[in-house]
């Protein structure tokens, strides 16, 4: 299959029978998924239910074991390097590791987020003569770092660098966003925020988008239900390693929450 567009409505995110396995621990067991292009899932579930390990299979940075991952119609298996390099432009993740480079600028790790559309030569120039700025600048006043763009990225706390990670994403564009607790260390109204930005409709400019323009699809993992009821559209609940509740947000009652984190 030569792939799909993230037109409105288009499918965008496919699992049949996914699923993980470390050793003899199953981490996620026969899911069965579908996302579609412009929907906002949040993936909630306590500790250890699996939402990383969902979340890695969906980006591309882990395989699943049993089972297959589709995205944008592509099984992510057995990909040629080239085809896979061509539909991680289309996937922005977000990991709790945050993947930044800790003794350069912040400008620099923001411009990462370019690099799958820039040639090698390109790339190493724009270390020593940073390219577009103006766009790197625009990312940062979004999540409120402005300041911090000559900064060295080691100076910064946990939460700055949580939105330099949001602002590397925001330049790269992408049509999926993949996110890991991209909020955890966050106060609340930032955190509102971010969710809100990272959610904009539009995969390229919101205001000039059209009936074919890509529009942006979320999945975010999310510690607070409180944020997915107001920022995502659907509610995925994970309880050890399966897929026990999928709901439109707005009709997640608390009882199903508190089913959803009930210890047992
Ligand atoms: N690389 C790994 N090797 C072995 N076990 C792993 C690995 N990654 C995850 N697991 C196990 O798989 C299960 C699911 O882990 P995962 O990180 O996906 O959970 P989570 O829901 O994201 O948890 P948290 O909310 O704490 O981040 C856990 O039991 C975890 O210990």
């Amino acid at each position: 299959m030569s792939g799909t567009s993230g037109a409105p409505g288009a499918r965008v995110v496919q699992l049949r029978g996914a699923g993980r396995r470390f050793g003899s621990h199953e981490a996620l067991r026969e899911l069965d998924l579908t996302i579609h292009a412009g929907e906002r899932v949040a993936v909630l579930g306590t500790s250890g239910a699996g939402k990383s390990t969902l979340l890695a299979l969906l980006g591309g940075s882990l395989e699943p074991t049993a089972g297959t991952v589709e995205v944008f119609g592509e099984d992510l298996a057995g990909l040629t390097a080239a085809r896979r390099r061509h539909l991680q432009r289309r996937i922005g993740s977000v990991s709790q590791h945050l993947a930044l480079i800790e003794q350069v600028r912040v400008l620099h790790n923001v411009n990462a987020g370019r690099l799958g559309q820039w040639s090698t030569a390109r790339a190493l120039a724009s270390l020593i003569w940073p390219r577009s700025l103006d766009v790197v600048r625009d990312a940062l006043d979004r999540v409120d770092l402005g300041w911090a763009l000559h900064e060295r990225t080691e100076r910064l706390s946990g939460g700055e660098r949580q939105r330099v990670a949001i602002a590397r994403l925001l330049v790269q564009s992408p049509e999926l966003v993949v996110a890991d607790e991209p909020v955890s260390s966050l106060d609340p109204v930032r955190a509102a925020g971010i969710l809100g930005l990272l959610g904009t409709t539009s995969a390229t400019n919101a205001s000039s988008s059209t009936a074919s323009t890509p529009v942006r699809t979320l999945v975010v993992s999310l510690h607070q239900p409180a944020l997915a009821r107001e920022h995502c559209t659907r509610v995925v609940g994970l309880r050890e390693g399966r897929i026990v509740l999928d709901r439109p947000a707005a009709e997640v009652q608390d009882s199903a929450l508190h089913d959803l984190y009930e210890l047992v």
